[in-house]
């Protein structure tokens, strides 16, 4: 039962540390599925527990290609989160999503085409859905916590989810505003399907920092204009995640994502391999060790 809140912060571009979090301590977390991007802080904000991952490491040595999100989602798993939420620099693509605005998002488009992006793969079969790819209840919580440090939120936007490391062509970008996306960045696919595989909650606050390069006249996005723009706006993303700890209520009620796999997993037990099953252990174990025995 997860009834006491843990709260997995991802931090992206421009945000590797929060000061607000109390008896903070960096733990290397190991995971089977490879090297997290950092280790990870431990601590509490008041009484919450959270556990704080600068997504592109410490002075963001990592590439969004180079990502290893399944060792992130795995290892906040494993240091026993209940929830994650992700924060990331994005590009705008609409008018009204101006620099500096923050998007709850609740829509992905995935465009990434090099990311190993599943836990489930042969010898442990599972098909989630990815309908509504974030938790209604954590960014609802999210949104209003922005809100209250003092920014501006959009709630709800679609993700287009873009391979990277360069910037998106203009054809793309026109491309993606036709396709319905409203902002865009390199780094929350696959990890919001991973965080759905590991039946963790997640919601995705994404910053704007830039148009893109869609708009005549604006200069296309550069990283120095990302950074400049995160710099206004994480100290706002700082105070929210404070904000959150303070609205959450005093015991966490279940959520239907806790329990995601039920109906998830389609390869008999006797056709698993025991090698994968053992590798599952944080992200599947809650089934994995309660369905041994099911066909
Ligand atoms: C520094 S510009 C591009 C870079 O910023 C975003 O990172 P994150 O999502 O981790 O904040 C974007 O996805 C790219 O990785
Ligand atoms: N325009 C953009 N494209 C992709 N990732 C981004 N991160 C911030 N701005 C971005």
């Amino acid at each position: 039962m997860k009834d006491k809140w843990v709260i997995g912060i991802i931090g992206g571009s421009g945000l590797y540390e929060i000061d607000a979090i109390e008896d903070a301590q960096w733990i290397a977390v190991r995971s089977p599925f490879g090297t997290p991007s950092d280790e990870i802080l431990f601590g509490r904000i008041g009484e919450v527990e959270v556990r704080f991952l600068p997504r592109h490491g410490r002075g963001h040595p990592i590439s969004p290609t180079e990502l290893n999100a399944r060792a992130n989602i795995d290892a906040l798993k494993r240091a026993g989160c209940t929830d994650v939420i992700a924060i990331s620099a994005i590009g705008s693509l609409r008018e009204e999503l101006e620099p500096g605005r923050f998007v709850v998002v609740d829509q992905f488009i995935d465009r990434t085409m090099n990311r190993a992006s599943t836990f489930f793969t042969s010898g442990m079969v599972a098909h989630v859905s990815m309908a509504d790819p974030v938790c209604e209840r954590l960014s609802g919580l999210v949104g209003a916590a922005v809100e209250k440090a003092g920014g501006k939120v959009a709630h709800g936007g679609t993700y287009l989810a873009m391979e990277g490391p360069q910037f998106s062509s203009r054809a793309e970008s026109h491309m993606y505003r036709q396709w319905g996306a409203d902002v865009i960045g390199m780094t929350a696919m696959p990890e919001a399907k991973l965080a759905r595989e590991a039946e963790l909650p997640y919601a995705l606050v994404g910053m704007v920092t830039d148009y893109d390069c869609w708009r005549e006249d604006e200069a296309a996005v550069d990283v120095a204009t990302v950074l400049r723009q995160m710099r206004a706006n994480s100290e706002v993303a700082r105070r929210a995640v404070v904000e959150l700890a303070r609205s959450l209520p005093g015991v966490r009620s279940a959520s239907p994502i806790d329990t995601t796999l039920d109906t998830a997993l389609i390869t008999a037990p006797s056709a698993r391999d025991p090698m994968l099953l053992a590798k599952l252990d944080a992200v599947a174990g809650r089934i994995l060790n309660r369905s041994s025995g099911e066909s």
